[in-house]
């Protein structure tokens, strides 16, 4: 017997930072949007073990290290037993790229386990138990669109129109997730910035409750991307890129490296990414639509 889990990866539509935190976390405000780029994670009775597949695969550890490895033995421990859990991921999520491609497969793993050892987990300490594996993990469980506060774990649904349509600039290699961060309060303190409490976008929040896509792609923010930009300079081509061949909106998805621009609609997206293609801003272009649910359960 074995089940298998489907999830989403994240773009992040506004990321609010304020300060460094006493814990090294920083309290945020953070729109986080599922889109129909998936992993897949499949438990099966064993060892603990974890195995990858995919295109794109580099840098993901095979083993305990893995995130899914972790949330197997988080939700073990939980119900006092074994993690006795072969755990495969078939990986579609950008390594490293601020789609929460780790956490989704995290996020995936808690289900798969809780199905598989037949588990009767509420969702709500199935989410604590998320947080306590990564900041992202709940909202890969979550799905849709919502708001995240704190390190980013509560979470809010938020009211979500009709679908949007998104073009992903996927780069060479990864960035840090922590050392994205730490750049964001260096470069604060290079400029005297004083880093102030942020706050939920009115006119994004709108914007979302319309379903417009304009008024989407002008309201996008992230406060990482300077960071993200001062450690990987060419991203600034790829943005320059996607302003220039019409996207609605464009920005650094998350910590980066990838780029997520809003499209009007699917034909919009696929000549979008068609134009990037071609301009050569990109390792390779993906299209994909949101929001969608969260992880689940494959029948
Ligand atoms: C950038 C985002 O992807 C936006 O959704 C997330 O905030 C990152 O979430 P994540 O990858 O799950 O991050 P975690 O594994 O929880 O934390 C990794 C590291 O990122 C930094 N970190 C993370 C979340 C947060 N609110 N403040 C932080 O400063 C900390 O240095 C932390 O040690
Ligand atoms: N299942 C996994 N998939 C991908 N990376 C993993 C996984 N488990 C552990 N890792 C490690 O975590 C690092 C970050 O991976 P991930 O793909 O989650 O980054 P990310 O998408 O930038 O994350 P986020 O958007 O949450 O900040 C990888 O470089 C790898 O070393």
């Amino acid at each position: 017997m074995s089940v298998t889990v489907k999830v989403p990866a994240k773009v992040n539509l506004q990321l609010g930072v304020g300060p460094l935190r006493d814990d090294g976390y920083h309290d945020l405000v953070n729109v986080f949007h599922a889109v129909s780029l998936f992993d897949e994670v499949t438990a099966a009775p064993g060892p603990l073990a974890v195995t990858v597949a995919g295109a794109s695969i580099e840098g993901v550890p095979a083993g305990p290290d893995n995130l899914a490895a972790r949330a197997a033995r988080r939700l073990a421990d939980h119900l006092g037993r074994e993690a006795d859990v072969s755990l495969h991921i078939d990986k579609a999520i950008p390594v490293a790229g601020g789609m929460a491609g780790g956490s989704a497969d995290a996020a995936a793993a808690l289900l798969a386990c809780a199905a598989l050892w037949e588990a009767d987990v509420p969702f709500e300490t199935l989410l604590e138990l998320a947080a306590d594996v990564g900041s992202d993990v709940p909202f890969a469980l979550f799905g849709g669109t919502a708001l995240g506060l704190g390190r980013g774990e509560r979470l809010t649904a938020l009211p979500c129109a009709g679908e949007f349509h998104w073009v992903f600039a996927l780069a060479d290699g990864g960035l840090s997730t922590p050392a994205v961060f730490a750049e964001c309060d260096r470069l604060r303190a290079a400029f005297e910035q004083e880093a102030s409490w942020p706050h939920e976008s009115p006119d994004l929040l709108a914007a979302l409750a319309s379903g417009d896509p304009k008024a989407l792609g002008a309201a996008l923010t992230n406060d990482l991307q300077p960071a993200a930009l001062s450690l990987r300079p060419s991203l600034a081509r790829t943005l320059a890129a996607g302003r220039e061949y019409g996207a609605l909106g464009g920005l650094v998805s998350g910590s980066g490296p990838t780029c997520a621009f809003l499209a009007a609609d699917a034909a919009h997206a696929a000549e979008l990414a068609a134009a990037l293609d071609e301009a050569d801003v990109a390792r390779t272009l993906v299209t994909a639509t949101g929001p969608v649910p969260g992880a689940h359960v494959l029948p």
